[in-house]
């Protein structure tokens, strides 16, 4: 597998605090890699900077061999670094349909029937084609994240960045959710995804970093990493989750 997108020396800063500090960050070409850790362990800002969202105090990113750390969100969605934000924001006074051409265009820079094509098969991997014509405000909450998850979709990543994308559904809401995006994996998609419903994280990833104040204190196969003592000390207590 060749390399998708690497990341050295990733410090991001908030005043005197680094909220990631000093960050090695790599995925491969079709790679499911799964970011787990407490609270405020600093996994959704290591997501905002590999996303462009805020920009990185120290360190470089480069996709594909090419430094891409001063390319904002906007450039990196174009250039196939997708995400899905851990509350979903759908746009307002627009059907989901809507929402998918809007990201289609506008995220992934497809045009006309390209566009429309796009939307059309985010919504049929996301099991959204019946709810195509409805307002996207008035969708319950498993519906917002399969949502949020076609609208990444639709601007035809290369890698997708998840954001706690089972938070808030039912063990077996997310199991509908982990089917879908295996799919994208049989597309090559690559995958990065923050989740808290560990049990669910590992049907899909096949590398499982574990942050904790701002580092990576630990990497590899899941079921090692689960192991870890430092894991289990850190964030996982006694409790049994696989
Ligand atoms: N814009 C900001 N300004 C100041 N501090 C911030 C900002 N964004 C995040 N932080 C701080 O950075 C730390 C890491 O937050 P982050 O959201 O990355 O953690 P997380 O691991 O994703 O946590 P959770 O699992 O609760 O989502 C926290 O202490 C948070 O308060």
């Amino acid at each position: 597998m060749s390399l998708l997108l690497e990341a050295n020396g990733l410090v991001k800063r908030y005043g005197a605090l680094a909220v990631v500090n000093g960050v090695d960050f790599r995925v491969a070409e079709n790679e499911a890699v799964g970011i787990v850790g407490p609270n405020g362990a600093g996994k959704t800002s290591l997501l905002n900077l590999l996303s462009g969202a805020v920009p990185v105090s120290e360190g470089r990113i480069a996709l594909r061999g090419a430094i891409i750390t001063g390319q904002d969100a906007a450039w990196r969605c174009r250039h196939g670094i997708g995400r899905s934000h851990q509350v979903p924001k759908p746009f307002g006074g627009m059907t989901v349909f809507e929402n998918l051409l809007v990201a289609a265009t506008q995220g992934g820079g497809f045009i006309q029937h390209e566009a429309y094509d796009r939307a059309v098969d985010s919504l049929e991997l996301c099991g959204m084609l019946s709810a195509a014509n409805r307002s996207a405000e008035t969708l319950g909450l498993l519906e917002r994240k399969r949502l949020e998850l076609a609208r990444a979709l639709a601007t035809g990543p290369e890698l997708l960045l998840l954001d706690e994308i089972g938070g808030g559904l039912t063990d077996g809401e997310a199991l509908d959710l982990v089917e879908v995006i295996l799919d994208l994996r049989r597309r090559g998609i690559a995958i990065v995804w923050i989740e808290h419903i560990v049990h669910i994280l590992v049907k899909v990833v096949t590398r499982l970093v574990c942050m904790d104040a701002g580092r990576i204190i630990a990497e590899g196969d899941p079921q090692s990493v689960l192991k870890d003592p430092v894991v289990i000390s850190a964030y996982l207590g006694s409790e049994e989750v696989v």
